[in-house]
């Protein structure tokens, strides 16, 4: 993980140097933006390298890299018994269904009077509101998941209670990246492909499914261009009249509950704050999930292209800089290295034909020959992210490869896949057949009293995918085989 929000600074020429650990972003004096020559950046951590002399300098992760719900519970042991209240299998909750507070107070910005910083599995929670109230969201839902399933267990102590919604959860969130999440950004084929879909169940005890460094430090970074401008909170309201069949599409006569926009906030105002999550956590989930997110190309929001972290004294950084930074520090090879990795045509020309940049308009390729000197300069980051999108996908086929190549490593490289038939480190089949039914939209809905209305959980502009079923509609998780019988399941 990276390190920006360092006490280390590499621009001011008044602190002591620290030559290892900066590698400061020169802006140039025409930037129509910036009006320094410096930007900061420190270098991600380096890794003590035993295999001495002279590996490359390397990188650490430090949280698992098995989509195992880490945001929620932490990555060690010590994370997880400060979350857990260590009753009825429950997590720490604050006032209003809120995350508990965490130790250290500095870590977040603060501006109002009663808000604090919060405590959860990742210490990133705090960088924007939306990120936020997710973690709000996952809390509650193994908030829940432990008092269902202390109803119909009343034996299950707090261990037993704490670790089945644990593994719940964790299969949770494999299903939603996998069955909601990847269909939105791969194509159909590039899932087949790379054992993405629900009929590929292979595992394989040589696969090493850590995240590898260009997936972290560049390729999984693309959403950066979909983020956009604006946060809103929303509120739902009643239809006046009240329906005599009940809501829902086809219904047309009776309307579903109308959604009112009440505020509208700018992303920059809201980086490392709180503030929105503590005034209306249900709200910011609202507008999460009736809207889309912005197109992911080679544009990236002002908000946190130029206004990153923008404090009271007018400081901000460039997220794209830094991602293109990043990838530098960690020396990820360029964009024509990662077109042979993936089997697609090599790159030699800033042209379009043959041995050209076949994958990008005649505009980007303009622009990229203006950029760079030499082709093999294009950062990975750069190259990729200006590529054409596969057809009935989010990206370019560079980026599609690359992720579906680090998806594939932590589906089958995990002992614990949820889909394993193995009801001993997996689920019996009573368990997956109820898991396999429910939606992210259901949860969001469930934990946030949103229940009338028809989520479209839209990653892309034009995705209308399920838009059309009511949270009403849609099955809350069957607890039911999670029933354990006296004498066995
Ligand atoms: C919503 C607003 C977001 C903000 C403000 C934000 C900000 C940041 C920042 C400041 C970094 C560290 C940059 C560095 O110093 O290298 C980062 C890293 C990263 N971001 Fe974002 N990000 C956002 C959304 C997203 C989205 C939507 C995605 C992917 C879909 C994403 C993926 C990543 C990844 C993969 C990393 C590298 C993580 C690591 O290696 O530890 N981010 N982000
Ligand atoms: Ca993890």
């Amino acid at each position: 993980m990276t390190q920006t929000g360092n006490l280390i600074t590499c621009c001011d020429k008044k602190q002591p140097p620290f030559p290892e650990a900066c590698f400061p972003i020169r802006i140039p004096a025409d930037d129509p933006f910036f009006n320094k020559k410096c930007m900061e950046f420190v270098r991600s951590v380096p890794v003590v390298d035993n295999s001495c002399p002279c590996e490359p300098r390397q990188q650490m992760n430090e949280i698992t890299s098995y989509i195992d719900a880490s945001n929620v519970y932490g990555s060690t042991k010590e994370e997880v018994n400060k979350l857990r209240s260590f009753k009825h299998g429950r997590l720490l909750v604050s006032d209003g269904g809120l995350l508990p507070p965490r130790a250290n107070q500095l870590s977040c910005s603060l501006t109002d009077p009663g808000d604090f910083c919060f405590l959860a599995g990742d210490r990133r929670l705090h960088e924007v509101p939306t990120l936020g109230s997710i973690h709000v969201t996952f809390v509650r839902y193994h908030n829940y998941l432990a008092s269902q399933l202390k109803q119909i267990n009343r034996h299950w102590s707090d261990e037993r209670i704490f670790q089945e919604a644990r593994k719940i959860i964790g299969a949770v969130m494999q299903k939603i990246n996998y069955q909601e999440y990847l269909p939105a950004i791969l194509n159909y084929d590039i899932r087949r492909k790379y054992c993405l879909t629900a009929e590929c169940k292979k595992y394989n005890d040589k696969v090493d499914p850590a995240t590898v460094n260009s997936f972290a430090v560049t390729a999984f970074r693309f959403g950066h261009s979909q983020i956009a401008g604006m946060n809103a909170f929303f509120k739902l309201v009643q239809p006046r009249s009240k329906c005599p069949y009940g809501y829902g599409y086809k219904r047309k006569r009776c309307p579903m509950s109308e959604i009112i926009e009440l505020e509208r906030v700018q992303t920059e105002t809201t980086f490392q704050n709180p503030k929105l999550v503590f005034d209306n956590v249900d709200g910011l989930q609202l507008f999460q999930i009736t809207n889309a997110s912005l197109k992911a190309d080679g544009e990236i929001h002002d908000s946190v292209r130029n206004k990153l972290f923008l404090d009271s004294d007018n400081n901000s950084l460039d997220l794209a800089a830094l991602d293109i930074q990043r990838g530098r520090d960690h020396g990820i090879p360029g964009y024509t290295e990662f077109r042979k990795f993936c089997g697609l045509s090599p790159v030699k020309y800033f042209r379009s034909g043959k041995h050209g940049l076949v994958d990008h308009n005649p505009r980007n390729i303009k622009l990229l020959r203006k950029a760079y000197r030499d082709v093999r300069d294009i950062d990975l980051f750069v190259g990729a992210q200006t590529e054409e999108h596969l057809p009935h996908s989010a990206l370019g086929p560079t980026f599609s490869c690359l992720i579906a190549e680090q998806y594939k490593r932590y589906k089958i490289g995990d002992r614990f896949w949820w889909e394993r038939p193995d009801p001993i480190v997996g689920f019996t089949r009573g368990q997956r057949r109820a898991l396999n039914n429910l939606r992210f939209s259901k949860i969001m809905c469930e934990m946030h009293k949103l229940s009338e209305i028809q989520p479209y959980v839209m990653l892309l502009p034009n995705q209308k995918w399920n838009r059309r079923r009511s949270c009403r509609s849609l099955p809350s998780l069957d607890l039911r085989p999670w029933k354990e019988h006296k004498n066995g399941r």
